[in-house]
C-alpha cells in the first residue's frame, strides 16, 4: 500500500541527504512502526508519504514513493488527501476550523460524504476519543492533549485507507494513549487500514506493531523486520526490552505480560540483593543524615538567574514551598521486605534538606483558576522546596499547564494566592520574575525567535547574564549533533526542545518548570536531560515538570502530584503514588511487582551489588540449576 523505492531526501543547503537508501513496503492492513533516535529523519520519511516532503518543505526527493499506486512526487498532498490521513507533530499547524465538531467533520465534508454518515462518524469519534464534553469548544482553548485528540479524530472520521502519524501519543495521558492505539489496531484489523507511525515512547506502541522500520543513524539505510528481532539491535528501546537485555531473555519480550512470565528468576535474584541491601540501608541512613547539613549549605549557593530582557515574557523562573509527602488519596503500600532497599536507592537521588525546605521556593494556597467558563483549577494547595523534583501528572485537561502558568504569572488566579521566591508572579515585572522562575513551554517554538541556533544561544546568554557559550554547551550536552547555523524552524521536534531547554537553563532559574519535556526526545536525549536536571536539583534548584511520561517520573521525581479535574487527588513520594496506580506505574514496576522497583537502572545497580544472605545462596543454587 505504501512503497519506498531507493528513496533519498536532501534538504536545501544540506551537503548530504538526510535519509537515503530507504526501500521498504507497508502492505495493506498492517501497522508499521518507524523508530530511531531524535533527528534521524523519521518525520522526513513520513512526510514523503503524505507528500509534504518535498512539496512543502523544499529539498530534493530521489527514488520513488507510491501510496495506493500514486507517486507522491507527481501528486501534491491535496491530491493524496482522499487516501492518506496525516497527523503531524504540531496539531495546531493542521487545524482548519475553529471548533472541535467542525474540525472532526471537515475532512469528510471535503470528500463530499452524506450528512447522515458524517453525523454518525462525528458522534462515534467524539465518544472514542473522550471528546464529547468538548464538542462545542473553540480549539484554541483546549489543552495540549485535547488538541492532539482532536487532530487524531479529524483524520479518523473520513476512514482513509492509509494513516501516517508522527508521534500521535506524545501529548496524551497514559490511558488516552492506550485508547488511541486500541482504536488504530481495530481499524487495522477490522477495516484493513494501513498505518505508518513514528513514536519515541516505544513502551506505548511496540506491542501493536506488525513490523518495525528502524533508522539506526543519520543517513544510514533503514532496517526492517520483526519487532522483537529489531529491538535486539536497535539503539532505541523501551524499558521492557532494556530489562530483557539485562536479564538475558531471548526472544526479547515486548509486553509487560510476556516479561512477567519470564521474571520469576530475576525477582528471586533481586530479592537476595534486597535482603543484603536492607542492612546496608541502615548504615547508609545515618551517614546520609550527617551529610544533610553540609549539603544544605551548598544548595543555598545556587545562583539566581540574572537579567532577562526580551525573553522575559516567555521564560520565567520561580521559587517555592516545602515537601509534604502526604499520599492523600493513595494508601501507603504494604510493607514488603524490599522496601528498605528501595529507600536506600532513593537516597542516592538528591534529597531536599530540612533547612532548605523551610524556605519554600513556591507556595500556592487555595488557588482557583477559571479560564473562560471553564474551572481549570480549584482548591489547590501546593508547596515546592529547593532541591525537590516534582512530577505533575494527570489526565489531559486536568490543569497541569494551567498550574505551571500560574507559577510564571501567565495565568492569573481567580481566587487564592501564588508566591514564587516571595513574589506574586502575575504582578511581578518579567525582568524581575525571570530571576526566580523559568518555564520551558509545551511548544518550545514559543520561546525561540532568532534565525540560527548560534544567535539564539548568544541572546540567551546575554539575557541570562551567563558566560558566553553557556547555552551552546547545554545544547551540545543534550543533543550533540545540532549545528550552529541551523534555523530553529528546521530543527526536528526533539532538537527544538533541546534548544529551548538550553535557553532557559542558561539562566539557571531557582525554580525550573517544564511542560512535557520529553516530547520528541529519544531515550538517550532523555537520559541526558535526566542527568542535567539531577545536577540542577542537587545544587538546590526546584524542578516541577508536567509530564505524561511515567518512565521519566519514575527516573527523576522525588514526589508526584496527581491532578484530576483541577484538583490535587494525590501528593506523595514517587514510589508510593505510581506503584499503586496501573496507569502511572512504569514498566519495570509492573514486571517485577510485588517488588517495588521503578527503573532498569535501579535493577542494574542492585544486581551489581553482592548478595550475601542465606536467601542469596538459595537463589544462586536455583539459578545454577536453571
Ligand atoms: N524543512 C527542513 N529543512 C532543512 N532541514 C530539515 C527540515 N526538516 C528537517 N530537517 C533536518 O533533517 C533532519 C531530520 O529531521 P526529522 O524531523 O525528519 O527527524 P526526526 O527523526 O523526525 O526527529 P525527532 O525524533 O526529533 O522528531 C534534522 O537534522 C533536521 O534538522
Ligand atoms: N485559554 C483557555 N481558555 C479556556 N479554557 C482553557 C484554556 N486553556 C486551557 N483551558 C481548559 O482548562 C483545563 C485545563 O487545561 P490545561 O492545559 O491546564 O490541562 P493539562 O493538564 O495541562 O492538559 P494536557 O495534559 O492535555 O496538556 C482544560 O479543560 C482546558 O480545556
Amino acid at each position: 500500500m505504501i512503497r519506498f523505492e531507493e528513496v533519498s531526501v536532501t534538504y536545501e543547503g544540506a551537503a548530504e541527504p538526510t535519509v537515503r537508501g530507504v526501500d521498504f513496503e507497508v502492505p495493506e492492513g498492517e501497522l508499521v512502526l518507524l523508530v530511531g533516535p531524535s533527528g534521524v529523519g523519521k518525520s522526513t520519511v513520513l512526510g514523503a508519504v503524505s507528500g509534504l516532503v518535498p512539496h512543502f518543505t523544499g529539498g530534493t526527493l530521489r527514488g520513488r514513493v507510491t501510496v495506493a499506486g500514486r507517486d507522491t512526487r507527481t501528486h501534491r498532498p491535496r491530491e493524496l488527501a482522499d487516501v492518506v490521513g496525516t497527523v503531524g507533530q504540531d496539531p495546531l499547524a493542521h487545524f482548519v476550523t475553529d471548533t472541535v465538531e467542525d474540525e472532526l467533520a471537515y475532512g469528510m465534508e471535503s470528500l463530499g460524504l452524506a450528512p447522515e454518515v458524517m453525523r454518525r462518524r462525528v458522534e462515534e469519534t467524539l465518544d472514542l476519543l473522550g471528546l464529547a464534553d468538548l464538542r462545542d469548544r473553540p480549539i484554541a482553548t483546549l489543552s495540549g492533549g485535547q488538541q492532539q485528540r482532536v487532530a487524531i479524530g479529524s483524520v479518523l472520521t473520513p476512514h482513509p485507507q492509509v494513516l501516517v502519524l508522527d508521534e500521535p501519543t506524545s501529548a496524551l495521558d497514559p490511558a488516552a494513549a492506550e485508547e488511541v492505539l486500541a482504536v488504530l489496531q481495530r481499524l487495522v484489523h477490522d477495516l484493513g487500514t494501513t498505518v505508518l507511525l513514528a513514536e519515541h515512547r516505544l513502551e506505548r506502541v511496540v506491542q501493536y506493531a506488525d513490523r518495525v522500520v528502524l533508522l539506526p543513524s543519520p543517513g544510514a539505510a533503514p532496517l526492517h523486520g520483526d519487532p522483537a528481532e529489531l529491538m535486539s539491535v536497535s539503539p532505541v528501546y523501551p524499558p521492557v526490552v532494556d530489562l530483557g537485555r539485562l536479564a538475558g531473555w531471548s526472544p526479547l519480550p515486548l509486553t509487560v505480560r510476556d516479561a512477567r512470565r519470564r521474571a520469576a528468576d530475576l525477582r528471586e535474584r533481586l530479592a537476595a540483593r534486597v535482603a543484603a541491601g536492607s542492612r546496608a540501608d541502615a548504615a547508609a541512613g545515618s551517614r546520609a543524615d550527617a551529610a544533610e547539613g553540609s549539603r544544605a549549605a551548598v544548595a543555598g549557593g545556587s545562583r539566581a538567574a540574572a537579567a532577562a530582557g526580551s525573553r522575559a515574557a516567555g521564560a520565567a523562573r520561580v521559587g517555592a514551598a516545602a515537601p509534604r509527602q502526604r499520599g492523600q488519596a493513595t494508601p501507603p503500600p504494604a510493607e514488603t521486605s524490599t522496601a528498605p532497599a528501595l529507600r536506600r536507592l532513593f537516597r542516592r537521588r538528591p534529597t531536599p534538606t530540612p533547612e532548605l525546605s523551610r524556605q519554600h521556593i513556591a507556595e500556592i494556597r487555595s488557588l482557583a483558576v477559571r479560564r473562560d467558563r471553564i474551572t481549570a483549577l480549584r482548591h489547590i494547595d501546593l508547596t515546592v522546596a529547593p532541591g525537590e523534583t516534582v512530577a505533575l501528572m494527570g489526565r489531559n485537561g486536568a490543569g497541569k499547564s494551567t498550574l505551571l502558568g500560574s507559577l510564571v504569572g501567565l495565568v492569573e488566579p481567580t481566587a487564592g494566592t501564588v508566591h514564587v521566591g516571595g513574589a506574586v508572579p502575575h504582578r511581578t515585572p518579567p525582568r524581575d520574575l525571570v530571576r526566580r522562575v523559568g518555564l520551558v513551554p509545551q511548544e518550545p517554538r514559543d520561546l525561540l525567535y532568532a534565525d540560527t541556533v548560534a544567535a539564539e544561544c548568544t541572546a540567551a546568554d546575554r539575557d541570562a547574564d551567563a558566560a558566553p557559550g553557556t547555552c551552546r554547551a547545554l545544547v551540545s550536552e543534550l543533543l550533540p549533533d545540532i549545528t550552529d547555523d541551523t534555523h530553529p524552524r528546521d530543527l526536528s521536534e526533539g532538537q527544538r526542545l533541546a534548544l529551548a531547554l538550553a535557553v532557559v537553563l542558561a539562566a539557571r532559574p531557582p525554580l525550573l518548570l517544564l511542560d512535557e519535556p520529553t516530547r520528541g526526545l529519544d531515550y538517550a536525549a532523555k537520559a541526558r536531560l535526566v542527568t542535567v536536571l539531577r545536577a540542577l536539583a542537587a545544587e538546590g534548584h526546584a524542578i516541577v515538570l508536567a509530564t505524561h511520561d511515567v518512565e521519566l517520573a519514575a527516573e527523576i521525581a522525588h514526589r508526584v502530584v496527581l491532578l484530576a479535574d483541577g484538583e490535587v487527588i494525590a501528593d506523595g513520594p514517587t514510589a508510593e503514588i505510581v506503584v499503586s496506580s496501573p496507569s502511572y506505574a512504569p514498566q519495570v514496576t509492573k514486571i517485577l511487582a510485588p517488588q517495588p522497583w521503578l527503573t532498569v537502572t535501579e535493577v542494574r545497580d542492585a544486581l551489581a551489588s553482592p548478595p550475601t544472605t542465606a536467601q542469596a545462596r538459595k537463589a544462586h543454587a536455583r539459578e545454577a540449576q536453571a
